[in-house]
């Protein structure tokens, strides 16, 4: 007789899954399929374990799937795999199949999806799903079009990991939001505007195909191969049978398909005491706790420093020194914070700036009050004031020896803003005491930054005003030129799509705050790339128009969102990965040699970043 209340468990099952429907898991999903399973042990005919598990989005209509999306079998050891593949091995034995050939794919870890060209419809019951198609409105990216079947709502993971991954728990959480609320999260809105918010049809997605033994044989590789190829949040890869015949013989479950398995890895997390908390005040004035913990090893890196994210999240999980934390590594993902396994009884926050003594007061910098950061309003803080600087020289990104410390000095010293410090010559760093080396260098530096050529979005976003990432500050500038900025009204930038009457009005405020920096800095003559005025330039006659592009590696012109964001303004098709209907690959720095040879394979073009510029540049860039 075992002591375990069914009912209980159940209760508890039903909780941790209506909070990750809901974005905000409370468990691993380890933890949780490991509580599956000890239901289906005491209980298999349990009504919980028949069907999917639900999710629920209110005030949405309901729609019935054409067949039942269901839910799929998980592998978290390589016997459950071999089991799987002996049984699919059997079937194919009864039906006179000699070998079974199995396709492999990433298992992308958002919000599942139908997308049958009139309606999205999200999974709900299995049986019954939501009409979400209101998610396209909100500017959701349908990858490849409308209309190519099951896929999943996810955000571009290497957007998420910049610019979202401190304030939201889980790209899910995200996804989910934008899905079912109507008023949308100021993050998600600019994830949604950046174009980074995808539906991926599971169809485009890359994918090995093998036999059995191979599969076995290889699944490390293959589950890093998939890693490589997509940039979306990945939690394992799915098996699926490749035979037709196979895939009707084997059949269903109410529950999985029974020739569909998803192989998934416990993340791996390690155990680690948090011996101090350091408060970091940035550009903003937001104070953010970083934990400096007992030096761990992890995924073969050792783990010092992890973040905390804000305030709020220290007090409520009982965060501070001797506090026993799990952080988790999954992917090359950066460590996080797991769980908190024994708190401190009492948090303490601090309750001055660490920079300048000032009173710190709670910012509440999302719509649902889950992020609470301690903010420092004081204009002429210290940190911020080198956080800024740094902002500039980090963005302008040519450069090189504006570091932190060497800010610090020189802010310390009095020369607490670009203007003076573009005064500044040989002479006066070493007046400072920077040794006669270091002094050229700097000097040489603020010559550089001047004379290489910047983008003058970049030279935009690095006079950080809040709101003006270089996203935004590209958009911007397609429409109105660097100069003619200060003279902007709200109303004039709220006519820009994707700019609310609120951000334009921060906007404002932000340039007019800047204006004189701006105007210094101009005078000065940066050598700047314009950016063309969308009045000027349009997809119509843009030479990558309907093109399916895909971008890789490291590219000098901006990021690669920024290029994928280019890239479909002038009417191309962005994919992530190369597959058939690739038209080309634009190849950055340290391209392997294996990408290249099979995307050439698939007769994809390769282009170099160069030659790419050159194509939707129209040749401008050759000076004869
Ligand atoms: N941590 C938690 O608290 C918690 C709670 C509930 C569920 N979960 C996790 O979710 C699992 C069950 O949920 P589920 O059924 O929604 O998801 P699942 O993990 O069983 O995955 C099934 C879904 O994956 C999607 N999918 C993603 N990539 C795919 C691909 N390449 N090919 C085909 N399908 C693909 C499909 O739409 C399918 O609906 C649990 O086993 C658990 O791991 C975790
Ligand atoms: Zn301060």
């Amino acid at each position: 007789m075992v002591d375990v209340d069914i009912d209980q468990l159940v209760s508890q099952l039903e909780a941790w899954n209506a909070a990750y429907r809901g974005g905000a898991p409370l468990v691993d999903d380890a933890t949780y399929d490991r509580m599956v399973e000890t239901l289906r042990e005491l209980d298999p005919q349990h009504p919980f374990l028949q069907g999917v598990e639900p999710e629920k989005f209110s005030g949405r209509t309901q729609v019935r799937h054409p067949l039942p999306m269901l839910s799929i079998e998980k592998a978290y050891t390589g016997e459950q795999l071999t089991r799987f593949v002996q049984r699919v091995a059997k079937e194919a034995q009864s039906m006179g199949m000699a070998e079974v050939r199995y396709e492999v794919t990433p298992k992308l870890d958002g919000l599942a999806g139908r997308d049958d060209g009139t309606l999205l419809a999200s999974r709900g019951n299995g049986l019954m799903g939501y009409d979400i198609s209101s998610a396209w409105d909100k500017g959701v990216t349908p990858v490849g079009g409308r209309g190519q079947g099951l896929g999943e709502i996810t955000v571009v993971h290497s957007y998420f990991d910049q610019h979202l991954a401190g304030i939201f728990e889980h790209p899910r959480n995200m996804v989910v939001g934008i899905v079912s609320s109507d008023t949308l999260n100021a993050h998600a809105r600019q994830a949604l505007e950046a174009g980074m918010v995808h539906f991926v049809p599971y169809s485009r997605l890359p994918h090995w195909e093998g036999t059995g033994d191979q599969l076995l044989d290889r699944i490390d590789q293959i589950v890093q191969s998939l890693a490589e190829q997509t940039d979306y949040p990945m939690d394992g890869v799915v098996v699926s049978v490749c035979d037709h015949a196979l895939r009707a013989r084997m059949g269903a479950t109410t529950h999985h398909y029974r020739w569909q398995i998803a192989v998934k890895r416990k993340g791996e997390t390690a155990v680690t005491i948090v011996e101090n908390i350091q408060w970091q005040v940035g550009r903003t004035g937001n104070v953010t706790p970083v934990l400096e913990v007992t030096p761990v090893a992890l995924s073969g890196a050792t783990i010092r420093r992890v973040t905390a994210h804000h305030a709020g999240m220290v007090e409520k999980l009982g965060i501070g020194p001797g506090a026993r934390i799990e952080v988790i590594r999954s992917g090359e993902v950066i460590p996080k914070l797991e769980k908190v396994l024994m708190p401190v009884p009492q948090v303490n926050l601090p309750g001055q700036c660490p920079s300048c003594g000032s009173d710190l007061t709670y910012l509440n910098t999302d719509d649902n009050g889950k992020e609470l950061f301690l903010n420092c309003s004081n204009p002429a803080c210290p940190a911020q004031i080198e956080q800024r600087i740094s902002h500039w020289f980090r963005v302008l990104g040519n450069a090189d020896w504006f570091g932190i410390k060497t800010i610090q000095r020189l802010v310390a010293a009095g020369f607490d803003t670009l203007e003076k410090i573009y005064a500044m010559n040989e002479a006066d760093f070493n007046e400072l005491g920077f040794g006669p080396v270091q002094s050229r260098n700097l000097a040489d530096a603020l010559m550089l930054s001047r004379t290489q050529t910047v983008e003058d979005w970049r030279f935009l976003a690095a006079l950080g005003v809040p709101d003006l990432g270089v996203g935004d500050s590209r958009k911007l500038l397609q429409h109105h030129r660097l100069e003619a900025l200060p003279a902007l009204d709200a109303q004039t930038i709220a006519a820009i799509h994707g700019f609310g009457a609120k951000t334009s009005q921060r906007i404002v405020d932000g340039i007019t705050r800047i204006g004189e920096t701006l105007a210094h800095l101009l005078a000065l003559g940066f050598e700047m790339e314009r950016t063309p005025l969308l009045s000027e330039k349009t997809a119509a006659h843009s030479p990558i128009a309907g093109k399916r592009i895909v971008f890789t590696g490291k590219m000098q012109r901006g990021s690669r969102e920024e290029m994928q964001a280019e890239a479909r303004r002038l009417g191309a098709d962005v994919q992530t990965a190369v597959n058939r209907s690739t038209d080309m690959l634009v190849c950055g720095d340290k391209v392997g040699a294996a990408k290249r040879s099979k995307a050439e394979a698939l007769g994809v073009t390769l282009l170099s970043e160069a030659d790419y510029l050159r194509l939707i540049d129209g040749g401008g860039q050759d000076a004869t």
